[in-house]
């Protein structure tokens, strides 16, 4: 258990007592740890990712994490950042996969930023690959040219291996569900996403059951927007998946309720809702534990393999909303608006 900083140890308080409860109710044999990560390590130890942060969550069969960042750091150097120690657990426990599904819960249709005819029954899965592209990519920094004139660079760089992997995440992912995956890119630009495309193509040789297909990315920011139907599975580079995934996330309601998963090769991961530690509304109790909840049932089914457990968590959460509770980013007229606290004991109750 990661909490990290602003809204991050309140909407893992929540989710904590979540998995406590089901870990009784299933007899699971689950035990938790807690570590330091992002401002609050900083605050302790001066590195976002202290050593033993990592080393214990190496040993986990499974993180999950609240959220990282804030004001209070944003001063430091980008090595010192809070986020850095996001980036840490993700590269060194090779968490390349980053599975994001968007689902409007149906209760949540008039909360969605789209007209509910067309978003109902949405349910798109953003398959991301989380540690390559640009945001790992060498050379990176800033430097003064000759006259004194500053120039900041980052390397936006795939190597085939890590499409290839990525790629066959999505496509056995797309296998599963509709059998449509969309790969996204700027393909008509840059040349580490042509090749993308190309390595794309080819892997559908091997899933002559999946239907691919191509878009770059400016279109696909505006399909998500006017037809987010057409989309069963998408699969795209980390900076693309960053931003497409906080644009679906409205399209569920809030970005409150998206949760993710971050998988290595061999299935440990770590499970962290989509948004961050939004400053503006940590310390106030009414921020919404659901994403964070629902990433502790991607925990179970990813990870645990325990499909009965992760499936009563997602059933009690489609519950507390079928009673019309809302904490503040989901509510609507008509609905009961509750506290972050409250929110977790519903889903409690629920349970
Ligand atoms: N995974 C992460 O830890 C993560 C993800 C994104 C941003 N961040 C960091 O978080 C800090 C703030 O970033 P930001 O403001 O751009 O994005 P943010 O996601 O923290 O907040 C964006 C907006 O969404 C709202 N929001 C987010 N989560 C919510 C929730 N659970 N319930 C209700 N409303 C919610 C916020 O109040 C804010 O208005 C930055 O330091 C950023 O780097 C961390
Ligand atoms: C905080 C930041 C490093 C992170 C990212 O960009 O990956 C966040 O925005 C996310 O979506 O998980
Ligand atoms: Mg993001």
């Amino acid at each position: 258990m990661l909490p990290g900083d602003g809204i991050g140890p309140e909407i893992v308080a929540e989710t904590e007592k979540v998995l406590n409860r089901i870990n009784e109710q299933f007899d699971l044999g689950l035990q938790f740890d807690h570590g330091l990560v992002g401002g609050a390590a900083i605050d302790e130890t001066g590195e976002p990712l202290p050593g033993k942060t990592l080393e214990r969550a190496k040993k986990s069969d499974a993180i999950l994490l609240g959220a990282v960042g804030g004001p209070k750091w944003d001063n430091l150097e980008m090595a010192k950042r809070p986020e850095k120690g996001l980036l840490g657990l993700r590269s060194n426990l090779e968490l390349f996969a980053n599975l994001r599904p968007a689902i409007l819960y149906p209760q949540l249709a008039s909360a969605s930023s789209l007209k509910p005819e067309v978003v109902s029954g949405l349910d798109i899965m953003i398959v991301r690959e989380l540690t390559g592209g640009i945001y790992f990519g060498q050379p990176r920094g800033v430097r003064t040219l000759e006259g004194g004139e500053l120039q900041g660079f980052n390397t936006y760089v795939y190597s085939e291996s890590e499409v290839r992997r990525i790629g066959r995440v999505a496509f056995e992912a797309a296998r599963q569900r509709d059998g449509k995956l969309c790969s996204v890119d700027k393909a008509n630009v840059l040349e580490v996403t042509a090749m993308w495309r190309e390595i794309m193509d080819d892997l559908a040789k091997d899933y002559p059951d999946v239907e691919l297909s191509h878009m770059y990315v400016d279109n696909a920011a505006m399909q998500l927007v006017r037809a987010p139907k057409q989309f069963d599975v998408i699969v795209t580079g980390n900076m693309f998946g960053d931003i497409l995934s906080d644009e679906a996330a409205m399209l569920t309601g809030s970005i409150g309720m998206l949760p993710s998963a971050s998988l290595n090769s061999e299935k440990q991961g770590m499970y962290e809702p989509c948004h961050g530690s939004a400053p503006d509304i940590a310390g106030q109790g009414i921020a919404n534990p659901l994403a964070t909840i629902l990433s502790g049932a991607m925990m179970l089914r990813y990870s645990l393999g325990e499909e009965k457990a992760a499936g009563a968590i997602e059933a009690a959460v489609s519950r507390v909303l079928d009673q019309g509770l809302r904490t503040a980013d989901i509510m609507s007229d008509g609905m009961q608006q509750v506290s972050t606290r409250e929110m977790g004991d519903a889903v409690l109750a629920a349970l």
